[in-house]
């Protein structure tokens, strides 16, 4: 509903994820079908430090942090956001963390000319974000985000043609909740997404969604868009939340795309062909190898053989040559991992085998099950 650039309503989203939300995932998000793309949340405080390069080589933009020259790093900075604008244009919605309204325009000024929208993160319970008076803090003290909002839409916003817009979680209350939804669409955001759980509550925790017929109908009225986040797991669930609530209601996930970021396809990758494609990314626009290792940490199956791989690699190479001897169905040099690793094999185990790339999308789950030892990111934002 916003006049302004991107458009919020009715879509399908990529959630905005620390250390996962980089390129390479929200490139393979993109491709699978999700409408706009999270970046990962960045502080107000880092980004004013920010060095913006225009990286002809990658025909990315780069902005950059100093950090101290090492002989094996001598550049004596490190890529904080990289995009690429050619895939990202109109789709990418830059996250930042913020408690001071005069920190957040001075740092909203720095990045948004290469961004599509900007959203404030009022949701995150972490210690690093309230503690500061960030994130889900920003939910007790009202008046605070609504300066911080209302002073980026008129300084920021408006002047650039960039939509602002909000991420919280559910207070306690319906009332409470309606209360702050209420004094939030007077500042002039375009969007409100809402985690439909409280402050509290973990991702394992079933969402709340009670209220939203509520908060629905005063987005509706204040012509802003709303987007529905929390426990979404695929397309069909998007398209259910449609029917259900109209569809101009937008979905975010966040979980179910760290675990398979092609999740927003009706018919997501097998994790292993999902895995490559995320390699590719990576490797073509040059990754950093920790946060790639990470990334695929939370994307392959535990069980895979080629976890351990990864998880003993070394460096960007090692982790380039690991995923080309991956197979699309989990295999590594003509053996499924599945046949491996998995005593108690899946049913449809045998198929996997066939690399057949119908049989890959045909999984919408691939990874049911097999993740439980890795230690799953459960409460952050
Ligand atoms: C690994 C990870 C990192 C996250 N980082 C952020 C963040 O930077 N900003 C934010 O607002 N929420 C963050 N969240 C919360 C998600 O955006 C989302 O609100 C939450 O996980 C609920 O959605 P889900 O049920 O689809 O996972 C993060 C969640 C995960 C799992």
């Amino acid at each position: 509903m916003s006049n302004m650039g991107v458009n919020y309503t009715g879509k399908f989203v990529l959630a905005p994820m620390v250390r996962i939300g980089e390129l390479p995932t929200r490139l393979l998000a993109l491709k699978a079908g999700a409408d706009l793309v999270w970046g990962p949340e960045i502080i107000d405080r880092k980004i004013i430090t920010f060095q913006r390069t225009e990286n002809e080589k990658l025909r990315t933009i780069d902005f950059l942090t100093a950090k101290g020259k090492t002989k094996k790093d001598p550049s004596g900075s490190t890529v904080s956001f990289r995009t690429h604008r050619p895939s990202e244009q109109g789709k990418l919605i830059f996250q930042m963390g913020t408690a001071n309204p005069d920190l957040a325009v001075k740092a909203a000024n720095i990045i948004i000319d290469d961004i599509d929208g900007l959203d404030i993160n009022a949701g995150c319970p972490k210690h690093f974000s309230v503690h500061a008076g960030m994130g889900a803090a920003l939910l007790k003290t009202p008046d605070l985000l609504c300066e911080i909002l209302t002073r980026l839409v008129n300084e920021v916003g408006k002047p650039k043609n960039k939509p602002i817009s909000v991420k919280i979680r559910i207070l306690e209350s319906k009332e409470s909740t309606l209360e702050l939804v209420d004094r939030i669409l007077k500042t002039g955001v375009a969007n409100l997404t809402v985690h439909c759980r409280t402050r509290d509550m973990r991702n394992r925790e079933s969402p709340i969604r009670d209220y939203l017929p509520f908060i629905i109908e005063k987005c509706r009225n204040a012509k802003v868009s709303f987007i529905i986040n929390g426990g979404i797991k695929s397309h069909q669930e998007y398209l259910d939340l449609q029917k259900e609530y109209g569809s101009d209601i937008g979905s975010m996930i966040a979980e179910a795309a760290e675990t398979n970021p092609t999740v927003f396809s009706p018919i997501p990758y097998h994790w292993a062909k999902a895995a490559k494609e995320f390699a590719k990314y990576a490797t073509e626009f040059d990754n950093h190898y920790a946060n790639t290792k990470y990334c695929l940490s939370r994307s392959v199956p535990g069980k895979a053989k080629v976890y351990q791989h990864i998880t003993k690699s070394k460096s960007k190479e090692e982790i380039a040559q690991i995923m080309d001897k991956l197979g699309e169905d989990g295999s590594i040099e003509g053996i499924t991992s599945e046949k491996l690793n998995s005593a108690k094999a899946k049913p449809n185990g045998a198929e996997a085998k066939t690399n057949n790339n119908k049989r890959d999308l045909e999984d919408p789950q691939p990874n049911n099950g097999t993740i439980a030892k890795k230690a799953k990111v459960d409460q952050v934002a």
